[in-house]
């Protein structure tokens, strides 16, 4: 059976700032609060399976069993149909240095560079978010916005990968747009639409 989420604070088990803002925002409109888990020196688990929804499952439920309070972790990427969902559950790995720190803007130059043969330039984003309690149980979902990746990558606001991605219906990549809008159309909020109806209380 789906379990509610009955508590007013979790810990939200991400290292990445970026996604931490969005997702404390979602939160906070239903008055929950965020502990995060660089301020209780969580561990960055290794992220060693396929599915973002496994990927995220593994870090919730660290995070729960370390801090013995309800955690919600968030996985994510970028894919693009003409490189068969590439870089997907990978889209980290794909802007990682050799000295550990990350290069967006090299991320995105290769998948621009693998890409650019191909007439599709279909692209979407995932977000899995998953909610695991410190007794194992977890409740996951998963939100996706689709569109199309165009080069040269363009705006400043968001994070990551949101320069080269225009979402379907937009003329604004999501760096370009106000934060609220990418919020109100984002897959990490079609996630989270699952996820309050789910286990939050009606409003
Ligand atoms: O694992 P945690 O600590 O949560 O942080 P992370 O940055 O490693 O997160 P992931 O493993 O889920 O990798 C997701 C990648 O996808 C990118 N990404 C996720 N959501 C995005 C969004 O809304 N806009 C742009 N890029 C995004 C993000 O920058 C990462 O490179
Ligand atoms: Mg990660």
């Amino acid at each position: 059976m789906t379990r509610a989420l009955t508590e007013k604070r979790l810990v939200l088990a991400t290292h990445n700032a970026g996604k931490a803002r969005e997702v404390a925002a979602l939160l906070a409109e239903h008055a929950i609060e965020v502990i995060t888990a660089g301020s209780l020196g969580l561990p960055v688990p290794e992220e060693t399976e396929n599915t973002f929804v496994g990927n995220a499952t593994i870090k919730a439920l660290a995070a729960a069993r370390a801090s013995n309070t309800v955690s919600l972790a968030d996985d994510s990427g970028f894919s693009v149909a003409a490189l068969d969902g590439a870089p997907g559950v990978y889209t980290a790995d794909w802007a990682e240095q050799p000295d550990g720190t990350r290069d967006y803007a090299a991320a995105m130059a290769k998948v621009e560079r693998l890409a650019r043969h191909s007439p599709d330039r279909k692209a979407w984003f995932s977000c899995a978010l998953v909610l695991a309690w410190p007794d194992g149980h977890v409740e996951s979902f998963l939100g996706e916005s689709h569109g199309v990746w165009v080069w040269p990558a363009r705006g400043e606001k968001g994070f990551g990968y949101d320069p080269m991605f225009v979402p379907d219906g937009e003329t604004q990549s999501f760096a370009e747009m106000d934060p609220a809008r990418k919020h109100a159309i984002s897959h990490r909020a079609a996630a989270f639409r699952l996820l309050s109806e789910a286990c939050l209380p009606r409003r």
